[in-house]
């Protein structure tokens, strides 16, 4: 499903005026009609005598608002709109629906000014639902003055909230409020999802999302090529790799995980045991000879293999013709699990890097490596699967982990065209940039998820997606939602807190037979 900015979305919408001779008050009839259709589902049909408010802005979003108002009343629904412009300042097709609306003998209450807040203050300890049509993707920066008092105090009432295209408050582009922000407990958005509605904070003041089919052309749409998207569950099942009947270990690719020292070979077990449990064939864990013995016993339907080690026990430069030995019968390399930042480790890193032929996936301290020479990624190299999460992606691009925090698209973008990688960046809402510039956000998985080993396993996963023949960036967005939405299903059964790395391999299965049977997390978004 595409994400689009605020200029997309305008965009879109004169051209489907100007290309499609779609009138630009169909559209806002539809989009009004969308959101009572919600209104009708939140009350299981029955609108009649419910008291409802519209808090109405000047621009479109109010002109929606409007349309709202007016099919509620039809329907027998107390409205009361609250209007924050006066109805002069209102133009073109916001106007002439204020106007219907009021030839319908709908009320209409002034929200200009302190005096009048106090009546919406009381109109709030009696609603049934509030509707939010302040602002929408015309929206800048902070709500100020009176909006900003008023969508604190629709904030303060703990009504059902519907948000019309976007929480008001909120960027479009950015998912970020800078000033007070409506906490809608629903939002339905129109045409397509913004990007600030799927990204933090954005997606959390929204609720949930619903997107509403307005009567844009999909041919437009599609005409307009833009290249980033939401990850869907339908996008995914379509992507994930086929069991064929007659299927044998070895048509499943073979994954060599590298990694583990001392102390560490936890994280090495949870990857390649993550490997098999997205479906590779068979996994080889290559780790420091002197924890070959502690891996092993650790996993069973891993092999294992003992590399040279230093004098500490940690990966030496001696691995390197081993390792690439061993890569030469394997499909794919999981780089980085439990490596350590030992700084003969590091050497083995960086030399290892431009001799890799297979795709690999760089984690963890193979990052870290990389990131006291990142010309190693300007270089010539196979291809490659960077997973870092904030802190791994500042120290490889020398800046501070708020830094990227705060652009992380652009970062990931900006990193994976510039290096010529998939560059997974971890957190809420994960974001796949590919080379070729289309970014995918990740909406599965949760805070729970934030615990040691858990980017262990989704470099196994995604290291098992690609021995079975899936691009590096298709099985790094695949993969993404994959792990999140076992942890969603782990969370579900366990909680947040006591959530372990290692439930999120018990609950893949789980997660691959709902991908496989339902449409999964998206079913609310509606078409893929
Ligand atoms: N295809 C579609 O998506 C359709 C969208 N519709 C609706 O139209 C709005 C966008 O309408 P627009 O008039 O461009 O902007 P807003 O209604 O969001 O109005 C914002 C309004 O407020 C002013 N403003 C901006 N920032 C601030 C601020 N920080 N403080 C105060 N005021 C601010 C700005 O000047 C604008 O006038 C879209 O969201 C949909 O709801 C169509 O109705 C149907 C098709
Ligand atoms: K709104």
């Amino acid at each position: 499903m595409y994400l689009v900015t605020a200029a997309e979305m305008g965009q879109l919408d004169r051209l489907a005026s100007s290309e499609y001779l779609v009138p630009s008050i169909v559209l806002m009839e539809n989009a009004g009609l969308r959101v009572v259709e919600s209104i009708r589902r939140h009350f299981q049909d029955r609108v009649k005598n419910r008291r409802v408010l519209i808090f109405c802005g000047k621009g479109n979003n109010g002109g929606d608002g409007l349309v709202v108002a007016r099919h509620l009343l039809n329907q027998g629904a107390e409205v009361k709109v609250f209007l924050l412009a006066r109805p002069e300042d209102l133009r073109g097709d916001a106007r002439t629906n204020l106007e219907i609306y009021q030839k319908m003998g709908g009320r209409i209450f002034p929200l200009l000014g302190e005096s009048h807040l106090q009546r919406a203050d009381i109109a709030l300890l009696y609603a049934d639902l509030v509707v939010d049509a302040i602002f929408g993707t015309g929206f800048k920066g902070a709500a100020m003055g009176l909006p900003a008092a008023v969508i604190t105090m629709i904030n303060k009432a703990h009504r059902d909230t519907v948000a019309v295209d976007l929480p008001s408050g909120l960027e479009a582009d950015t998912g970020r409020a800078f000033g007070p922000c409506i906490q809608a407990t629903w939002t339905v958005t129109f045409a397509l999802p913004k990007l600030g509605l799927v990204v933090e904070p954005g997606a959390s003041y929204a609720g949930r999302l619903e997107v509403a089919d307005i009567g844009i052309p999909q041919k437009l749409i599609d005409s307009q090529r833009f290249n980033l998207h939401l990850l869907t569950a339908a996008w995914c099942r379509s992507r994930l790799p086929k069991r064929e009947a007659s299927g044998h270990k070895g048509l499943y690719g073979h994954v060599l995980a590298v990694g583990g020292a001392p102390g560490l070979t936890g994280a090495i077990a949870l990857a390649a045991t993550a490997a098999l449990r997205a479906g590779a064939g068979l996994v080889t864990a290559a780790v420091p000879r002197g924890v070959h013995g502690i891996l092993a016993m650790k996993t069973t339907e891993v092999m294992t293999c003992p590399l040279p080690e230093t004098p500490a026990g940690y990966l030496s430069r001696e691995a390197l013709e081993p390792i690439l030995e061993r890569l030469a019968a394997c499909d794919v390399l999981a780089l980085g699990p439990g490596l350590s930042r030992d700084p003969a480790t590091v050497e083995l890193v960086k030399e290892l890097l431009p001799r890799l032929k297979a795709p690999a996936v760089v984690d963890a301290d193979a990052l870290n490596a990389l990131a006291t020479d990142t010309g190693l990624l300007t270089g010539n190299h196979g291809p490659l699967v960077l997973t870092p999460h904030p802190g791994e992606m500042a120290r490889l691009a020398g800046t501070t982990a708020a830094r990227v925090q705060e652009d992380r698209l652009e970062i990931a973008r900006k990193y994976a065209r510039e290096w010529q990688v998939v560059l997974l960046l971890k957190g809420a809402r994960t974001i796949i940039a590919w080379p070729d510039g289309q970014a995918y956000i990740n909406p599965t998985g949760n805070p729970g998820m934030a615990t040691a080993g858990s980017g262990d396993v989704l470099t196994g996963i995604i290291a098992g997606l690609m021995a079975q023949g899936l691009e590096p960036g298709v099985a790094a967005a695949v993969g993404a939602f994959l792990h999140g939405a076992a942890g969603d299903e782990a969370q579900a059964r366990l909680g947040q807190h006591a959530l372990l790395a290692g439930d999120l391999l018990n609950f893949l299965p789980a997660v691959f037979r709902n991908l496989e049977v339902e449409a999964g997390v998206t079913a609310s978004l509606g078409r893929d």
